[in-house]
């Protein structure tokens, strides 16, 4: 196994004891990480304890059911940076609950009233975010939602969410795609913590020359090495805010069961 860096090596923004959060509405706004986030001066921010554990349970088990009544489809080959690349990329099934453009998804199975209160913090977060000038333009109808169920042996390989792609011309063509959200709702065994040095499965964050960690720039190094990373646990209840734009990342091959709600906010298209 590869040996993972101290967390405070890279120093990325990520809270250690976060509030405690119960109910479904937002409010971090205390938190001082978020508030960088926000400002744009960190380009991820992590949180623990999101949600209650009620809802969370009833979240996973609402994905599972959409996808044991043929929700969703497992996606191998996800379109590559150059366009043309048909590697696999991740092996991972993706129900759709809501697209730019679609309908929330109104599955009459699994747990609706999960799934509102879901469509209901996300919403409220998206409110949030936008109430800031740098997010000022996400816009309402620009929330993509989505289930990820990985099986022991999927993975996902390392890629940036909305990479900026050139046409034939050229011309680079922005994804509308602005902060990432990934809330994880653990398995079915909750009572088992998440130990990603036997249970693999880790958000692996890369560092890049737009990522940069605070302790570089005190040292005056101000960027990292490509290669340096931070893994993020995915347990029950932590969801990562990033910069879709920013942040390149991948998901270590688990051996668990690892479901978790994946979500996109977009710019208004122009
Ligand atoms: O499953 C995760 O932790 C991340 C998923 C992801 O990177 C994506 O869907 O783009
Ligand atoms: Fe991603």
């Amino acid at each position: 196994l590869q040996s993972v860096p101290a967390v405070e090596k890279w120093a990325v923004p990520m809270r250690r004891e976060p509030p405690k959060y119960t109910q479904p509405q937002w409010c971090f706004n205390s938190d001082p990480i978020y508030q960088a986030f926000k400002r744009g001066e960190v380009p991820l921010v992590c949180f623990k304890n999101v949600l209650s554990k009620v809802l969370l349970e009833s979240l996973r088990s609402d994905a599972t059911a959409l996808r044991s009544a043929g929700f969703g489809a497992t996606a191998g080959i996800a379109q590559a940076a150059d366009g043309i690349s048909d590697e696999v990329r991740r092996n991972v099934h993706q129900v759709w609950l809501q697209s730019p453009g679609q309908r929330p998804q109104e599955a009459f199975c699994g747990d609706i009233d999960a799934r509102k209160k879901l469509l209901s913090f996300v919403s409220e977060l998206r409110l949030d975010l936008a109430a800031l000038p740098k997010y000022e333009s996400l816009v309402p109808g620009g929330i993509e939602l989505s289930y990820l169920l990985y099986e022991p042996g999927s993975f996902y390989k390392r890629h940036i969410d909305s990479p900026k792609v050139r046409d034939r011309e050229g011309n680079v063509m922005v994804d509308k795609r602005a902060v990432s959200m990934i809330l994880y709702l653990g398995d079915a065994h909750e009572n088992r913590d998440w130990d990603i040095s036997i249970d693999g499965g880790a958000l692996r964050i890369y560092g890049n020359e737009n990522v940069k960690c605070r302790q570089a720039q005190e040292k005056g190094e101000g960027r990292l090495q490509l290669d340096d990373y931070l893994d993020i646990v995915p347990e029950r209840g932590t969801m990562v805010l990033f910069e879709s734009e920013q942040v390149a990342h991948e998901v270590r091959p688990t051996e668990r069961d690892r479901i978790c709600v994946a979500g996109w906010f977009r710019h208004r298209s122009c």
